[in-house]
């Protein structure tokens, strides 16, 4: 089954330019995938259109089959947002922070009850930040931050997590962590997409890769496949797109 089907998807902020043109892209369901691309070339905002922030203008988004508001709904997506993104001043603990991931399954009227209360502190405890559930959360480092919001996206149980620069400002322990815990809830099951500008590391734990450019995906499929040196020249050499995506696209994964 395909977890994320976006089919030439156009966006505007607030009626301005274009921020995604026809942008393509699917990822398999069970599969990690990469979204690299410039600065400004349209990562958050394909997160946006993914979470259901942004309407677009054309083109259609899927989640499991399901359009996007019905799939979040269904508390199906989980979403890490870049540090950028956050009022670190908000005067909420990391625990409070962690709880929200368990809004949509509650509701905004009901309290939580005890297995939200379990679920919260055992996502707290995978990603290491049980010592620091008390905290207001603009007291943390940036990669305690990172943990922070990982554990909401845990604690959410989303089948589909969307992670916007999981490593941005954080350090080589961290980012393992992070490269761990999402190879855990691939085992899982679990479908991602995560942006990044570590193209180090995107092979050791990237199913696929997604090229972004110019605000449009230009290729996406398996990592051996998209991760070459002459698409990585398109991409960050702000050129024209290669070639449509359906040359390396993905097959359906069971
Ligand atoms: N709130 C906004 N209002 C208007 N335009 C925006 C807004 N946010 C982003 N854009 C524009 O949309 C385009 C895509 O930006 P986006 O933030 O999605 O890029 P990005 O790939 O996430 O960049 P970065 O790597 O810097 O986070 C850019 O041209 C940007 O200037």
């Amino acid at each position: 089954m395909i977890a994320l089907d976006v089919q030439n998807v156009s966006v505007a902020y607030g009626g301005g330019r274009l921020a995604l043109r026809q942008a393509t892209l699917q990822v398999g369901g069970g599969s990690v995938c990469g979204l690299v691309g410039m600065n400004g070339s349209g990562k958050s905002t394909l997160f946006k259109t993914v979470m259901g922030f942004l309407p677009p203008l054309r083109g259609s988004v899927q989640v499991f089959e399901q359009p996007v508001i019905r799939a979040q709904k269904a508390g199906l997506i989980a979403y890490v947002p870049q540090s950028e993104d956050v009022d670190w001043n908000f005067p909420v603990s990391v625990r409070e922070v962690v709880m929200m991931g368990r809004q949509g399954q509650m509701g905004w009227l009901r309290r939580p009850g005890a297995a939200d209360h379990q679920l919260v502190e055992e996502s707290l405890e995978r990603v290491g930040m049980s010592a620091f559930a008390g905290r207001q959360i603009g007291e943390l480092s940036g990669g305690q931050r990172k943990r922070a919001f990982l554990a909401r996206a845990l604690a959410q149980e989303g089948r589909l997590l969307l992670l916007d620069e999981p490593f941005g400002g954080v350090d080589v322990g961290t980012s393992e962590a992070i490269i761990a815990l999402m190879g855990e809830l691939r085992r899982e099951g679990r479908s991602m997409l995560v942006s990044t500008h570590d193209l180090g590391t995107l092979e050791t734990f990237c199913d696929e890769v997604a090229l972004i450019a110019d605000r449009t995906v230009l290729l996406y499929g398996p990592t051996d496949e998209v991760l070459t040196a002459e698409h990585l020249a398109h991409t960050f050499g702000g050129r024209s797109p290669l070639h449509a995506p359906s040359t390396a696209k993905l097959e359906a994964r069971p």
